[in-house]
């Protein structure tokens, strides 16, 4: 049975897929330093004159990014991600290690968060996003249904690389068989998730549940603005919303 998750959410992935992620990840998390063959990342220090002075600032060279708010019409929700994440996990680790606990469970570092990807190849930005909506949500999204919403900074204390935010509406005919939950091959293991539009400001506010700012931003733009009609009507009004059906959200409203 797919777990029981708070804020209405509901899992649109086959199967379940934390557990499965949990049963992959061997025992042991270690850390070691960085050598200087990251394909992702390259710490650096930066040096520079402020005031007649030599000041340093330590930096992450990382690639730009997009992310996207998913809205599907049918559901009166939005598409969201759960993972584990490495660095969340090393965060938590560290956190428990000063304060003399035990190492946390790998579960707490599972984070909800927008469909997203590295802006790493030589594709477009918004081409990018929609093959990350294929991969990682399973739903084919015409290049021109996806719409620019803005463009943040992450980590600008460290990292400063831009973040550029998508706007894409789904439907259950856009859902493609096979595809979504990520790429195995490359350690993915994404679990895509249905949050009711109703529910979604309470699920941004909850701290206990972790989640990446870019999408207490998104979803807090897009519930606005699905609010007040700026993005399109919503489709299913709230009291008669199929999501609360476990039937549907296991019919083809889900990647296979
Ligand atoms: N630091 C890393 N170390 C090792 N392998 C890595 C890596 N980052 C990416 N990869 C590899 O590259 C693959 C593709 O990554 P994606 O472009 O889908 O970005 P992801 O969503 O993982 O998060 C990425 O993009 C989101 C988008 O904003 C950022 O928030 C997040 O920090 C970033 O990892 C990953 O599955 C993994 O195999």
């Amino acid at each position: 049975m797919p777990e029981a998750y708070p804020h209405g959410l509901k899992t649109l992935t086959p199967g379940n897929t934390i557990v499965e992620a949990l049963q992959l990840l061997g025992p042991g998390f270690r850390l070691v330093p960085l050598g200087d063959n990251s394909p992702y990342i390259k710490p650096k220090a930066a040096l520079y004159d402020f005031n007649g002075k030599e000041r340093r600032w330590d930096v992450v060279e990382s690639h730009a990014s997009v992310g996207v708010v998913l809205y599907h019409r049918e559901l009166d929700a939005f598409v969201i991600v759960r993972q584990f994440r490495p660095a969340v996990y090393a965060s938590l680790l560290r956190e428990a290690e000063v304060a003399g606990r035990s190492p946390p469970p790998f579960k707490a570092a599972f984070t909800y968060e927008l469909c997203a990807g590295l802006i790493d190849k030589s594709k477009s930005n918004v081409e990018i996003c929609q093959e990350e909506i294929l991969e990682e949500c399973g739903f084919s999204v015409p290049l021109e249904a996806i719409r620019e919403v803005g463009v943040g900074i992450a980590s600008a204390g460290t990292q400063g690389a831009p973040h550029i935010m998508y706007y894409a509406e789904v439907d259950s005919s856009m859902a493609v068989d096979g595809a979504g939950g990520g790429l195995l091959a490359h350690g993915e293991c994404i679990e895509v998730l249905a949050l009711p539009l109703e529910s979604s400001q309470e699920f941004v506010l909850d701290g206990s549940l972790p989640k990446s700012p870019g999408l207490m931003f998104g979803l807090t733009w897009a519930y606005f603005n699905k609010l007040n009609g700026s993005l399109g009507p919503r489709a299913a009004a709230s009291a008669s919303n199929p999501l609360l059906t476990e039937e549907l959200v296991l019919k083809p409203v889900l990647p296979a």
